[in-house]
């Protein structure tokens, strides 16, 4: 089903969801969704853009689930033990989850794209801002909420650190499906290189698309195997009860206009 075009004031902007995802067809606001293209050359290096700091405990590693369109990686963010600050950011944010978009073949996949250039698939670590709210509820709804860091995957070598999750995808190949999974350190999937970068302020690029997000996009990408990849293909929008098993593939939203809006890079 291709989503209807409707005239649409300026206020609101067409988001052209993909069709399975049943997301709202206009945006309240509209003017800084994700995901964007990142035009390298029009982006303007800020030399007061700090180094990432991730302190990152795997203690708080809690489950692995799919929730119909990605598989979620869930920490226990009731303490700041897992956290981000630094870079863009002027407060510290708490990790809540980390989890991929990806294609159905390596030549597509990710959300964003630097000059065009799209990636077999892109890993976001989801963070919300504990030092002005206490629940990842309340902080999505906000302008300075969330912080995501995007990280691009290449298909090359084998990524020992993902192995432990790609082995537990077939617990949770059905839409629902949730096994425990702990101890995993999230800061094994981060390339070497964490002080280049690009950031701008957008959105959720799923439902609800709330305009909360700090983006801090990763200039160095990480590798991963064709068989690694492959598994994440595995996994299923469907749940069990389903007839028709539909395999979880173009799990990824299309960019977004810029509106104007400024990407700022951390090196030159
Ligand atoms: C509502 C939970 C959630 C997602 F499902 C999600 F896909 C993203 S995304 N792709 O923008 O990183 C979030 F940031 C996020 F907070
Ligand atoms: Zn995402």
């Amino acid at each position: 089903r291709r989503c209807n075009l409707t005239a649409c004031s300026s206020k609101y902007v067409l988001s052209q969801m993909h069709p399975m995802w049943q997301g709202p067809l206009a945006v309240p606001g509209g003017d800084r969704q994700s995901p964007i293209d990142i035009v390298v050359r029009k982006s303007v290096f800020d030399s007061k853009l700090k180094p990432l700091e991730t302190e990152y405990d795997p203690q708080t590693c809690q489950q692995i689930w799919n929730n119909g369109y990605s598989f979620l990686v869930e920490y226990d963010d009731t303490t700041d033990k897992s956290t981000l600050k630094g870079g863009p950011l002027q407060d510290k944010f708490r990790l809540c989850q980390f989890h991929f978009h990806w294609g159905e073949s390596n030549s597509w996949g990710s959300e964003h794209t630097v000059d065009r250039r799209l990636f077999p698939a892109e890993l976001h670590l989801v963070h919300w801002n504990s030092d002005k709210y206490s629940l990842f509820e309340e902080a999505v709804m906000e302008d300075n909420g969330l912080a995501v860091i995007g990280v691009f995957l290449k298909v090359g070598k084998r990524h020992e650190g993902l192995q432990k999750l790609v082995d537990a995808l077939p617990a949770i190949r059905h839409k629902g499906s949730v096994v425990d999974f702990t101890r995993f350190d999230p800061g094994c999937l981060l390339p070497t290189n964490t002080d280049d970068y690009w950031t701008y302020h957008g959105s959720l690029t799923t439902p609800p698309l709330t305009e909360s997000v700090t983006w801090i996009v990763m200039k160095q990408h990480i590798e991963v195997s064709h068989d690694q990849l492959a598994v994440f293909r595995s996994l299923l929008f469907t749940s069990a009860e389903e007839e028709v098993q539909k395999s979880m593939v173009n799990n990824f939203r299309v960019q977004q206009p810029l509106r104007g809006r400024t990407v700022r890079s951390s090196f030159t």
